[in-house]
């Protein structure tokens, strides 16, 4: 079930090209408008690409050659590809369990399975094994009014796979539950998901971690970066990722002497560690290996760097102090001593030997 895919849709400036391996789940991270539901729904066929080609187990879903309404004007010589959404073998779940009403929970999971011309019993039975799967065996003769969030969406992930899809599609599925569910409907995505070629779209670190062998990290329309999720995650090279997996991210240029950053600063970074010079690189610092001064430190050992406070947010214990460049995690008692507040200029320092560099 590999399966391949191009498309762009100019008026959503999208351009993406995707390869998905036979059971292997991918993770799609972005910041909003960023084209995640746009490629779901290019794959699912709900909208259409202005050219491109998706193939699904040897099977066509489009085929829109990029001069193809040109050429249909002019000779009609190109032709377009297109298979309906019903018949791709795709299956999208939305962020929201959209279950029939009026239909009892197998009935809904069912659903699939008899349209595609299975005898009543024999759907029953799938539908049955289905919601076992999902642990939802006891809710079988509920109508989707009698269920929870929760307990919807188990019943939506089993109606999902009980056609059969050669793909599945998640759109943030657990986006809409209270943070109590969360974790048994994750445990169970893990289940279904482990030997399934999937696409799940989240805005959660713990779902690319837990959920995807890969991520793809989309913004404005275009991958960004891409690669299995503890490389993409641990070695960020943009700072929406970076952002993801609570890193401080420096880009730069390896120089003789460390990293010249893209803001015109001078980064030590281990030593011994040697990267070619002129290289792109990024520099890894996580925020509690930063400490924050009110007044420039002179430690030539330190990376110093200055920074405008942004924000102040409190994570835990501690607290995030969010600049222009660095963020840092400190205690309370270091912002009420330092008397730190937005707007306020400071100086971020840290080790060299804490910051992890690496090549773009
Ligand atoms: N129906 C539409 N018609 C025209 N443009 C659209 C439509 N839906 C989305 N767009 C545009 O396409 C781009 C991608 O949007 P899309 O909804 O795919 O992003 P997303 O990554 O799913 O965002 P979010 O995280 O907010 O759901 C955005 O610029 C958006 O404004």
């Amino acid at each position: 079930m590999t399966f391949t895919f191009a498309a762009t849709l100019a008026e959503r400036g999208f351009d993406v090209e995707l390869t998905i391996a036979e059971g292997e789940t991918v993770a799609l991270l972005g910041p909003n408008g960023a084209g995640k539901s746009t490629l779901l729904n290019l794959i699912a066929g709900l909208i259409r690409p202005d050219s491109g080609r998706a193939v699904l187990d040897d099977r066509v879903l489009f085929d829109v050659p990029a001069d193809a309404q040109g050429a249909r004007a002019a000779s009609n010589a190109i032709r377009s590809r297109w298979m309906p959404p019903h018949a791709r073998g795709v299956s999208l779940l939305a962020q929201d369990a959209l279950l029939f009403p009026h239909l009892t929970v197998l009935d809904n999971v069912a659903f699939g399975p008899r349209s595609a011309g299975v005898h009543r019993a024999e759907a029953d039975a799938r539908a049955h094994g289905w919601l076992r799967r999902v642990d939802a065996a006891e809710l079988s003769a509920r109508k989707p009014g009698q269920l929870s969030g929760g307990q919807g969406q188990r019943i939506a992930v089993a109606r999902a796979l009980a056609s059969d899809p050669g793909l599945l599609l998640l759109d943030e599925p657990l986006a809409a539950l209270d943070v109590s569910v969360a974790p048994a409907i994750r445990r169970m995505l893990r289940d279904v998901l482990a030997d399934r070629t999937a696409v799940i779209v989240t805005h959660d670190v713990l779902d690319a971690f837990t959920l995807a062998d890969r991520v793809v990290v989309l913004e404005a329309g275009r991958i960004v970066d891409i690669g299995p999720t503890r490389q993409v995650l641990d070695r960020p090279s943009t700072q929406f990722a970076a952002g993801l997996a609570a890193l401080n991210l420096l880009l730069g240029t390896a120089s003789a002497y460390g990293i010249r950053t893209d803001a015109g600063s001078h980064v030590a970074v281990p030593v011994g560690q040697s990267l070619p010079e002129g290289a792109r690189v990024g520099v890894a610092i996580r925020p509690a290996l930063v400490s924050v001064s009110a007044t420039e430190p002179f430690d030539p050992a330190l990376n110093i760097l200055p920074g405008v406070i942004i924000d102040l947010e409190t994570r835990g214990d501690l607290i995030r102090v969010r600049t222009d460049h660095l963020a840092a995690d400190v205690t309370p008692g270091v912002v009420a001593d330092l008397d730190l507040s937005s707007g306020a200029r400071v100086w971020l320092a840290f080790r060299p030997t804490d910051a992890v560099a690496y090549l773009l």
